[in-house]
């Protein structure tokens, strides 16, 4: 029986790790490497899916601890599913929960069973177990099912990390056990490990023995040192199948995403640009701007010159700093646009590097102009 979702690989880099595939769904094609807008609450912050849809995003987020707490994953079921629910017709990758519970609910409890939490809403007292996050995730209908993990925090002892990650592993086999509709559904497994690299190996060898058809990098972008998570991702995509899309969890700032691609990651997410929109910071070719300063009170000039988003093409600093300061919906709607527009817009310059094989190129020309190295 086929997998809901396969990988085909179309070209490697000849200099570096990045690699240019294409990931074939049952709501269409993803093309890799991709950059996965986040629809946390079954909503893309600021953003009408068209919209989201015309930038040229294939695939969002969304998560089972939120939509499992509000409105309730059996709710989304009678309304057919997550993807009628928020009216999004492309691809669908749901997180397990495990992360959300540890970095927002309360008063939680790790057992083997799973994980005890008190709902960050209205202190309601929970259980996700392997099977519950399955059965949610089964339910809102995600073309990419994430198993129910345990990111271990940072730092942790070797002997926490190895406990937890032998417990996750025992969760997975749960998971894969619960998960019914393949041909429907696909379930990606999570590497964990900590910053530990026999750990890392031995995790990615027993979940690979398990065969997905996928594969995330967990227990990344947890507070650990550029460096150090560098060091373990340079190990961790060589343990992982070349057939099978991998998955970084949680890395989304453009240096991490170039950093990431050029090791052979195929997928990357963040919260960061509908999140700093919201703070009025916009992500532009030369930088990071932050839109409440007084320098552009009377700037009349798009925030980014080199961007043709909706944004840049129709409205000035002055007047997005304008709308910002007066707390008018519209800043985080416009600031939100241009974010998810450039680094989608990014995603696709790295894309066609990697085709003509100048992805060490295109990086150095990103970076010395972002960075203003220039
Ligand atoms: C920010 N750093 C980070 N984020 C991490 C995440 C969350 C990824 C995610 C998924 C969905 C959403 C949604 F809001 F769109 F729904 C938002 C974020 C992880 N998730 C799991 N399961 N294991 C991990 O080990 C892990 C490590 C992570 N490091
Ligand atoms: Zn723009």
């Amino acid at each position: 029986m086929t997998d809901a979702i396969t990988y085909e690989l179309l070209h490697q880099d000849r200099r570096t790790g990045a690699r240019r595939g294409v990931i074939h769904t049952p709501h269409g094609d993803i093309q890799t490497p991709v950059f996965m807008p986040v629809g946390t609450q079954a909503a893309v912050k600021a953003m009408r899916p068209e919209q989201v849809r015309e930038m040229g995003a294939e695939i969002i987020l969304s998560n089972t601890y939120h939509l499992y707490l509000r409105p309730g994953h059996e709710l989304i079921r009678e309304a057919g599913g997550l993807h009628r629910f928020m009216n999004w017709n492309r691809a669908i990758l749901t997180d397990s929960g495990g992360f959300q519970v540890f970095s927002l609910g309360q008063l939680r409890k790790i057992t083997e069973e799973g994980v005890r939490f008190q709902s960050h809403i209205d202190g309601s007292r929970h259980i996700l177990t392997p099977e519950k996050a399955v059965e949610i995730q089964n339910a809102l209908g995600s073309d990419i099912m994430m198993a129910f993990d345990e990111c271990a925090p940072y730092p942790a002892d070797r002997e926490y990390i190895r406990d937890s990650m032998e417990r996750t592993l025992r969760w997975l086999e749960r998971c894969k056990a619960a998960h019914r509709n393949r041909e429907r559904q696909s379930l990606f497994a999570i590497m964990q490990g900590g910053m530990y690299r026999d750990l890392r190996r031995e995790c990615a060898e027993r979940m690979v023995e398990m065969d997905f058809p996928g594969y995330a990098i967990g227990g990344l972008s947890v507070g650990e040192p550029k460096e150090q998570m560098l060091e373990i991702l340079d190990d961790c995509v060589d343990y992982l199948p070349q057939d099978r899309p991998r998955y970084l969890m949680g890395v989304g700032t453009p240096d991490y995403l170039f950093e990431a691609v050029e090791r052979g990651i195929d997928m990357c997410d963040c919260v960061e640009p509908t999140r700093i929109a919201r703070h009025g910071l916009a992500t532009t070719s030369r930088g990071r701007i932050n839109i409440k300063n007084a320098r552009f009170e009377r700037d009349f000039s798009p925030l980014d010159p080199e961007c043709d988003c909706y944004t840049c093409r129709n409205y000035s600093r002055a007047y997005i700093r304008h709308v910002f300061k007066a707390g008018e919906m519209m800043s985080a709607m416009l600031l939100s646009n241009h974010n998810l527009h450039f680094l989608i817009n990014m995603m696709a310059g790295m894309r066609k590097a990697i085709e003509e094989d100048r992805f060490t190129e295109f990086k150095k020309e990103f970076y010395d102009k972002y960075y203003g190295t220039a």
